[in-house]
């Protein structure tokens, strides 16, 4: 499994006893090359980075592969997180793949289908909290603190040890011509944070000379990173009540704010926020054009590219790659209820080609 898999980097990544590996061949996801979407943007070199492709169907999978393995080195026995969905079905099915006790707390009611039925599934005690994603953090902060659970959230550096490999497979896949820019959502800024330290180990030992310009997109209800950001400042300030129908990233205090911060400031980047309509425009977009089919949240960095082009920020020559984080299967309700409604007809053949015509 260590060729296709995040482990392919194993040099690069803090695991003592191989044995101990919990893998379920994660990583080695697609980089397309978005060649109708460049056309339709006025822009020369556009890639995504699908990382729908993981084998529960987001980029956590690369974090848990290593966080879950650590806690099998530790000899854990029961993992916990809180989560808007995708950490829970991560963390669901590789403690079971390792045969250990999981617990997930989720925000009541706001958890995209797909992700409560993969929680559910793999057998993990999914508890609904009567709260918000961060009231569930606060919870099982404290049960870690207490010392009853391993906690998994991206506040454990495991999970973004995983998570930077994205980085290294992005230089890799592109014959190490770095791009001039990566767009990733945002939301408790784990990803952002650890992608950029992926670019900078690969630059210290040698594999690449440049870096590029990361770039942090969040929804218009949940942007205390953008806020930051455009007042230069190192602290956030946090949202009581985020707000977004992309509720995978509907997330008002990230833990990660000062590395997120830092990536974006270091790498001379930038952070932008965009409304629920251009999350699903761009959600649209990506689908019918290039045929990827990602959950609102990893829209995100389509809607907030073209955002950033109209405002001059992003250059139409520059080497852009957008982080697509979680698959449209995720969230069915969310992509049904902006699609037009199928049609219901007898078995006319008639009716049939009446309509083929207005195709
Ligand atoms: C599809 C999707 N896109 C983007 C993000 C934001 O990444 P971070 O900025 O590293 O948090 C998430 C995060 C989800 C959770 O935080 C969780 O599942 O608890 C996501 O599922």
């Amino acid at each position: 499994e260590r060729e296709i898999s995040v482990w392919r980097y194993l040099e690069y990544l803090p695991v003592k006893d191989e044995s101990k590996i919990v893998s379920l061949c994660e990583g080695g996801t697609p980089l397309y090359r978005c060649k109708n979407l460049e056309k339709e943007l006025g822009i020369k070199e556009l890639y995504v980075k699908n990382e729908g492709a993981n084998p529960t169907g987001s980029f956590k999978d690369r974090g848990m592969t290593v966080g879950v393995t650590r806690a099998n080195e530790l000899g854990v026995e029961v993992v916990g997180c809180a989560s808007t969905g995708n950490t829970s079905a991560s963390l669901a099915a590789y403690s079971a793949r390792s045969g250990k006790k999981c617990i997930v707390l989720l925000p009541e009611g706001k958890v995209a289908l797909g992700k409560l039925a993969q929680a559910m599934f793999y057998g993990a005690k999914v508890i609904q909290v009567k709260g918000n994603f961060d009231d569930a953090l606060d919870m099982v902060k404290q049960l870690a603190k207490e010392k009853l659970i391993y906690l998994l959230n991206s506040i454990n550096p495991f999970r973004l040890e995983g998570q930077k490999t994205i980085a290294f497979e992005i230089c890799d896949q592109l014959n190490w011509q770095v791009p001039d820019r990566v767009i990733v959502p945002v939301g408790n800024a784990g990803n952002i944070s650890a992608i950029w330290k992926g670019f900078k180990e690969f630059e210290m030992t040698g594999i690449i000379d440049e870096l590029p310009k990361m770039t942090g997109i969040q929804a218009d209800g949940a942007k205390p990173i953008v806020e930051a950001f455009k007042k230069k400042a190192k602290e956030i300030i946090p949202y009581k009540n985020p707000e977004t129908i992309a509720t995978a990233i509907r997330i008002g205090n990230p833990v990660n704010a000062p590395k997120a911060l830092d990536a974006i400031y270091s790498s001379n980047g930038y952070a932008e926020s965009v409304t629920d309509e251009e999350i699903i425009e761009a959600q649209k977009l990506l689908a019918r054009r290039e045929g990827i089919f990602v959950e609102p949240a990893s829209a995100s960095s389509i809607a907030g590219l073209k955002k950033l082009l109209d405002e001059g920020i992003i250059d139409k020559d520059e080497r852009i790659v957008c982080i697509t984080t979680g698959h449209g299967l995720k969230d069915p309700d969310a992509a049904i209820r902006v699609s037009e409604e199928p049609i219901k007809i007898e078995c006319d053949m008639e009716i049939l080609k009446k309509l083929l015509k207005e195709l």
